[in-house]
């Protein structure tokens, strides 16, 4: 699979969302971070956002669900048009059947796991879903320093996805530069959310060009 670039709309100009996706043409998804100050202690946005960003753009939407029960709000995302919907294993208390709803909706399904959280328990979950994030920062905020401590778990996940035939996608979030995308590509990620790295560059079409470049060098 190429690599793929989903630029987080959370280093944006809320202001101005519209114009942010447009900033980003050569984006194959846009990563939006949906908070609830529950499950994060961070508020973002939600539901009619999410709506009118569909309309927006004709970039695919990659929604992350950092929200507490995720079993009663993650299908209406996928109503909603988003291209993937992304629940938190730490959230969720019936992890197969929102899944599978999510998929009967006709998005991608994601799983999430924090940095602390072990990918093993969740092998039997790979046919369930089309993406797992592994989370590269603790979540809840854009800027933050990436973690390394997460990079055996991405090599660990690699190796289960390629075990049940390489179809699941593997994403890291999360302090994501030129600098650390080449760890995670080199790691097995293949789709690499960046916010600040995205949105913080005074040029983010070549930022993309040039994240995607670093990292598609490492996974040759
Ligand atoms: O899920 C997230 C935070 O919880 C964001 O997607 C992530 O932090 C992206 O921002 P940056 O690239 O600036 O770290
Ligand atoms: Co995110």
């Amino acid at each position: 699979m190429p690599v793929q670039i989903s630029p987080s709309i959370l280093a944006a100009d809320f202001a101005r969302l519209a114009d942010e996706a447009a900033a980003v043409p050569n984006a194959d998804w846009l990563h939006v971070d949906v908070m609830d100050y529950h499950f994060v202690p961070n508020l973002t946005l939600g539901l009619p956002v999410v709506e009118a960003l569909r309309k927006a753009t004709a970039t695919p939407l990659d929604c992350h669900l950092m929200i507490a029960d995720p079993d009663r709000w993650a299908p209406p995302y996928a109503e909603a048009g988003a291209g993937s919907v992304t629940i938190h294993a730490e959230a969720t208390k019936a992890p197969i059947r929102t899944l599978r709803e999510i998929r009967s909706l006709g998005a991608r399904a994601g799983l999430a796991l924090n940095p602390a959280t072990a990918v093993e328990p969740y092998e039997d979950l790979l046919c369930e879903i089309d993406m797992l994030l592994l989370m590269t920062v603790e979540p809840g905020f854009g800027g933050q320093t990436f973690l390394d401590v997460v990079l055996p778990k991405v090599r660990r996940a690699r190796a289960l996805v390629e075990r049940h035939g390489g179809r699941v996608w593997l994403q890291v979030d999360g302090g994501v530069t030129a600098e650390t995308i080449e760890r995670c590509a080199d790691a097995g990620a293949d789709v690499f959310v960046a916010g600040s790295a995205v949105y913080g560059a005074s040029d983010p079409v070549a930022a993309i060009d040039a994240l995607r470049a670093a990292a598609t060098r490492k996974r040759a």
